[in-house]
């Protein structure tokens, strides 16, 4: 790995600056990185620039234990949970903050810590205000755990994924998996799933779409923060799929809204999820893993982040 060495605003050259920026040049429309660039520099970072999936992951380990003090991820949610996995895997949470620099498609986790946009961000490094907010881990069978910081959502199918534009992605954020399934399965009966959660409460059921937000709750309008300090992940289970076939916004809201008979909703700190029969995909803030059971639990506070003024640690 080579790091671009940057003079310091303070005048000073360090060989390394205990500011890095990890860089995904092409996320979102790809418009920002000559901003992004050009703001790091002036606020005394280092960059990192990736060039292929997981280099994120690389980059943030080795900035960790090079002795980075602030780590900013500058892409969407994916690059931010590429960043934070490479923070746990450098077992470094406790000593570097993290920061988002919005330039994704849909941006839902910088929106939920109240960071408007990429000027926004290095405004917010600047303020220095910053909170511990819990991190949501999910393990796998024979796998390795991986955290996620806005949202794991099981059901989705990879004719799915694969079909999801990113038009859909930019107006519907990680729903837009959501719809998708909804709009490319026709005679689906939903996953047989069970539901585990700490308290021993048990949900068993034909499910369509198990959601699972640490940073992100699924509210049918309205602010879809969730409460990230309270050591809880806010669960929704979709029972059934709207009977006539619908687009975007309105399968949304048939799904969320409506007759809520149809959804369970609950918070917990950790929960096991067993789909019965078959494996199905997951999305880790936008990432897939394609599993038959896994285990998701938050860990309180593990990770200090940058937070905007519109941040509110207890949401509505
Ligand atoms: N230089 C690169 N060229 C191609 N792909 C890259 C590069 N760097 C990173 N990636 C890929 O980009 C993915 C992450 O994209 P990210 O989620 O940050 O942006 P997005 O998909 O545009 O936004 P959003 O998540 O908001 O929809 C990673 O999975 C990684 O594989």
């Amino acid at each position: 790995m080579s790091i671009e060495r940057q003079p310091r605003v303070d005048g000073g050259h360090p060989a390394y600056s205990d500011r890095v920026l990890i860089l995904n040049p092409v996320s979102g429309n790809s418009s920002h990185a000559t901003r992004a660039r050009d703001l790091a520099v002036d606020h005394g970072f280092s960059i990192l620039e990736t060039e292929d999936e997981g280099d994120a992951i690389e980059f943030a380990a080795e900035a960790a234990r090079d002795g980075a003090t602030v780590v900013a991820a500058c892409g969407g949610d994916g690059t931010v949970n590429e960043v934070v996995r490479g923070l746990v895997e450098a077992d470094a949470l406790g000593d570097v903050t993290l920061a988002v620099v919005p330039a994704g498609t849909g941006n839902n986790f910088a929106g939920n810590i109240g960071i408007e946009n990429i000027e926004h961000a290095f405004e917010v490094i600047d303020s220095g205000e910053s909170r511990r907010i819990d991190l949501g881990v999910v393990s796998v069978p024979d796998g390795p755990s991986q955290p996620f910081v806005n949202s794991c959502i099981g059901g989705l199918t990879a004719e799915a994924s694969a079909a999801t534009t990113p038009d859909s992605k930019d107006r519907f954020g990680v729903l837009a998996y959501v719809v998708t399934t909804l709009q490319t399965i026709s005679d689906y009966d939903g996953m047989p799933l069970r539901v585990e959660t700490a308290g021993d409460e048990t949900w068993e059921g034909d499910a369509i779409f198990a959601l699972v937000g640490n940073g992100r709750r699924f509210p049918v309008e309205g602010r879809t923060q969730a409460n990230m300090e309270d050591g809880l992940l806010d669960v929704t289970i979709v029972e059934d799929k709207p009977t006539v076939s619908l687009a975007g916004e309105a399968a949304v809201q048939r799904v969320f809204g409506g007759d809520t008979a149809n959804i369970t909703r609950f918070q917990t700190p950790s929960l096991s999820m067993t789909v019965l029969d078959e494996r199905v995909q997951f999305s880790l803030d936008g990432e897939m893993v394609t599993a038959d059971t896994l285990v998701a639990e938050t860990r309180e506070g593990a990770l200090d982040i940058f937070v905007g003024e519109d941040y509110e640690p207890n949401p509505e």
